[in-house]
């Protein structure tokens, strides 16, 4: 036999009450025999407490709530039956309900409301409710008897939330259902007293009716059909990714609604529990939803996390002081004056060191708590052996749930290192000796982020979300978005990750959409859809959407971006950037980068800051981890530069191979500052700091390929009409190079601390002699790569290579954050 319990949305409309009957149908068709306990319909329960607390304050408005109530019942059922059916039922019900009115009448006269009225008064929806299942089943063919739960259930007399009398209980189930073979409609959180009185079981109550007829039935299982599909992982409105468990152990259901998930009410499971019968939560408006299953047994694949739930609102109050160590009972008065002030304390930590006590308690409790506590300890606190109360507002706690986590190593260090990645700070931290639940206090506005980084932590087969913000939408921005466009499918399947858009800025506008933006048409999103650009507001923006995995990427050229950088590390948000500005302005910025992105647990990673996808970067970094030390760096650093000499033969003039670079994408935004050669002075001081020296930009030395008076001008297209004067003169020189069978080359050099970036020619058998297209060179002299340097060569500009680069740093991040 299986119980089959229905709540009130499963019999709240028409539509809820034709599917109660398709599932016992299906269930008797299978060969299941089956009782059923019902709910009073949803909205019944809070009328009828409404019209007690009218009523019993002589306002006649009691009577509007009535007639509301039977509005809705008459509407149920005249959706439900057929017109030549109803009349029998709509007599039973308004029995019922000239019965509950003289109840409520005689409230209204004796201006007072009772526990026991109350309780009466309440009794009134789950009689409706099995009245009206039990009349709908029986024109449907399913020949069912309404039983009233006060004939079966009997208690003490503590209305309101009333103790079972157990033995007796079981004894009237037994018979009843022994006398009544037919299908059962037991009407759920009703009973009655030893005068016969009825009484009801508190919250929750008709899954309890449910637990108590399966323990004294001993049936195979207790079905709870509700509105939802089962116990999930998480609240879904708060974790999009939230999934249902298919089981549970009833420790761990416990554990779960006691942090807030209302599925059950812990108190109800008991009778089953005690009995080992398995309960299964399904859900009424979605049958093929197999059902969560709550039992004692645990299944070997399952998850060693089964829950991520939290508290939303919690102070935590830090009682301390030197007059407590060593001293005992110290935590008994403290705890003992909450309990008779009847202060619910959520969670208890003490140290050690016994000097200090943190406990939560629930924000409306907190002056309260202040109270009790320092009248307790009045004179311990007049002495200065306790201090005054320290009470810490606006906070939450997250846990962590699961069974299983007792047997797994690292599981509190996964989530510790989850929420400190995340940027997120704990306040306090508790472990039952149970291990069935690790709680952390942290601030509130972090509470969302949290859930939601640990939910991916845990639940590592669920796909979970990079959310990048970018500022710069241009050559490199779109291409890096077409690169990720293509590897997305791959990376949903393969690596269960989402890279997802949620905020992006070019110059004009500006957009967010913490759900993504979508990746095929983000730029016109942008153009049409955006505010007003701004970088400030932007900055901002990102920290208030306070998401977990969260990167930033700089595909800009532009300083007040650069100038971000250390604000958003300082916000716990990842960096990546093509932009060399932040790193080869003053010494002090890029060392402050530094700090922030070890202070903060992030990450800030610019390996395209030289020769674009190019390892560089990485290499320095590596042979210093390894205890390397580069000596020597030289180089060929321009991609533009590069490109000019390689393809100059003389059939263009040297302007024309100028605009041919800008439009292959090699330039920066602005090509004046490659043909300058800031862009070199700008890489090459970003690799002596990597490698460790000290410089500031006025210590590169560097000579100019061009003349000054390419450079006075106010515009690219200027720049380009004084350019063109120049083309003679450089095809004069490399006529000279080509008569001593050398090539030009633009170098920069870092030799013993010195740089300095010059125009040289080469001979065949130089390293910088053969070279390609936008080839960039960089040749590493270390301790230990002393006789032949190491060289890295390739293209090093372009926005395939430039935006491959900046996906890579970014994959990195990720890594890092899972
Ligand atoms: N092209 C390459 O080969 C290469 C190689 C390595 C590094 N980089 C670097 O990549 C970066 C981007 O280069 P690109 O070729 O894509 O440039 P681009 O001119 O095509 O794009 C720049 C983008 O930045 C936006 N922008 C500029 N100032 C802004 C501001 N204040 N607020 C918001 N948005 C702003 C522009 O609107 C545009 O969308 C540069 O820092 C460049 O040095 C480029
Ligand atoms: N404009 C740069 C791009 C790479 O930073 C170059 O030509 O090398
Ligand atoms: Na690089």
């Amino acid at each position: 036999m299986k119980i089959i319990k229905f709540g009130g949305t499963s019999v709240g409309s028409a539509h809820a009450v034709k599917e109660v009957r398709n599932i016992i149908e299906n269930l008797e068709s299978e060969g299941e025999k089956v009782a059923v306990v019902v709910s009073a319909q949803s909205g019944i329960t809070n009328k009828l407490v409404k019209i007690g607390e009218l009523a019993a304050e002589q306002d006649e408005t009691y009577s509007q709530i009535f007639n509301e109530i039977e509005a809705q019942l008459m509407g149920l059922i005249t959706d439900l039956m057929p017109i030549n059916r109803q009349s029998q039922i709509i007599a039973e019900v308004k029995k019922l309900l000239n019965d509950l009115e003289d109840v409520v009448h005689g409230v209204f006269l004796l201006r007072e409301l009772t526990p026991r009225s109350s309780d009466f008064i309440l009794s009134f929806g789950e009689r409706f409710s099995g009245r009206i299942v039990s009349a709908y089943l029986a024109v449907n063919g399913i020949d069912a008897n309404y039983t009233d739960a006060r004939e079966l259930i009997l208690t003490d007399s503590s209305f309101g939330e009333a103790r079972v009398r157990f033995e007796e209980t079981e004894k009237r189930i037994t018979k009843y259902f022994d006398n009544h073979q037919k299908l059962n409609i037991v009407t759920g959180f009703i009973s009655s007293n030893e005068k016969g009185q009825t009484t009801t079981l508190g919250r929750g109550g008709s899954d309890y009716t449910a637990a108590i007829l399966g323990a004294a039935l001993d049936v195979e299982e207790i079905q709870i059909w509700t509105d939802v599909d089962g116990v999930m992982t998480a609240d879904p409105k708060k974790v999009k990714r939230a999934f249902s468990l298919e089981t549970i152990t009833y420790m761990e259901a416990m554990e779960m609604t006691h942090f807030g998930a209302k599925v059950i009410y812990p108190r109800t499971l008991q009778p089953a529990v005690n009995k080992s019968i398995p309960l299964r939560i399904k859900n009424t408006f979605n049958q093929e939803f197999a059902g969560t299953m709550i039992s004692d047994l645990s299944s070997k694949s399952d998850y060693t996390v089964k829950g991520i739930t939290s508290v939303e609102d919690v102070v935590l109050v830090n009682f301390q002081g030197s007059g407590m160590v060593g001293v005992p009972g110290i935590a008994s008065r403290l705890f003992g004056s909450l309990a008779r002030a009847e202060i619910n304390v959520i969670l208890i930590t003490q140290a050690s060191s016994e000097h200090s006590i943190t406990f939560a308690v629930h924000p409306k409790d907190a002056e309260l708590c202040r109270e009790i506590v320092e009248n307790e300890f009045e004179r311990e606190i007049e002495t200065g052996k306790i201090d005054e109360l320290d009470i810490e507002y606006n906070l939450s706690i997250l846990a962590c749930i699961g069974e299983k986590m007792r047997e797994t190593p690292g599981i509190s260090g996964r989530l510790f290192s989850t929420l400190g990645k995340n940027g997120i700070n704990i306040k306090a931290t508790a472990q039952g000796s149970s291990e069935l639940n690790i709680s952390v206090v942290i601030e509130k506005p972090d509470l969302s982020k949290g859930l939601n980084a640990l939910h991916g932590a845990f639940f590592k087969g669920e796909v979970h979300s990079l959310n990048v913000f970018m500022i710069g939408a241009g050559l490199i921005g779109k291409t890096l978005w077409e690169q990720i466009k293509d590897q997305h499918e791959y990376f949903i399947n393969e690596r269960r990750l989402n890279i997802k858009l949620v905020g992006v800025a070019n110059s004009r506008k500006m957009l967010f959409n913490k759900d993504g933006i979508n990746i095929d048409s983000w730029f016109d999103d942008l153009m049409e859809h955006g505010e007003q650009s701004d970088v400030h507001v932007f900055v901002q923006k990102m920290k208030d959407m306070n998401l977990p995995q969260s990167v930033f990427i700089d595909n800009t050229a532009n300083k007040i971006v650069a100038a971000q950088y250390k604000k958003i590390l300082n916000s716990r948000i990842s960096v990546v950037t093509p932009n060399k500005l932040a790193n080869s302005g003053p010494y002090r910025y890029y060392r402050e980068l530094k700090n922030a992105e070890l202070k903060n647990g992030v990450k800030y990673l610019y390996e395209t800051n030289v020769s674009a996808g190019l390892p560089v970067i990485k290499t320095i970094e590596s042979l210093k981890l390894s205890g390397d030390r580069v000596i020597k760096v030289e180089g060929v650093l321009s991609g533009t530069i590069s490109y000019l000499f390689n393809e100059f033969d003389g059939s263009k003039p040297f302007s024309q191979l100028v605009k041919e670079a800008m439009n292959k994408g090699y330039t920066e935004p602005d090509p004046r500052e490659d043909l300058n050669g800031m862009d070199v002075a700008r890489k090459l001081l970003i690799l002596a700091r990597e490698s460790g020296h000290e410089l500031e930009p006025e210590d590169i030395k560097l000579e100019s390929m061009l003349p000054e008076s390419c450079f006075n001008v106010n515009s690219v297209d200027d720049f380009f009409v004084e350019l063109e004067k120049f083309d003679d003169e450089m095809l004069k020189r490399k006529e000279k190079a080509d008569e001593e069978g050398k090539k030009l080359r633009y170098i920069a050099r870092l030799n013993n601390g010195e740089a300095e970036i010059k125009l040289i020619t080469v001979g065949p058998g130089h390293p910088l002699f053969d070279m390609s297209g936008s080839d960039n060179v960089v040749s590493y002299t270390s301790t230990r790569y002393k006789e032949r340097p190491m060289v890295i060569k390739g293209p090093g500009a372009g926005a395939e290579v430039t935006a491959g680069g900046v996906f890579g740093d970014l994959l990195l991040i990720s890594s890092y954050l899972e």
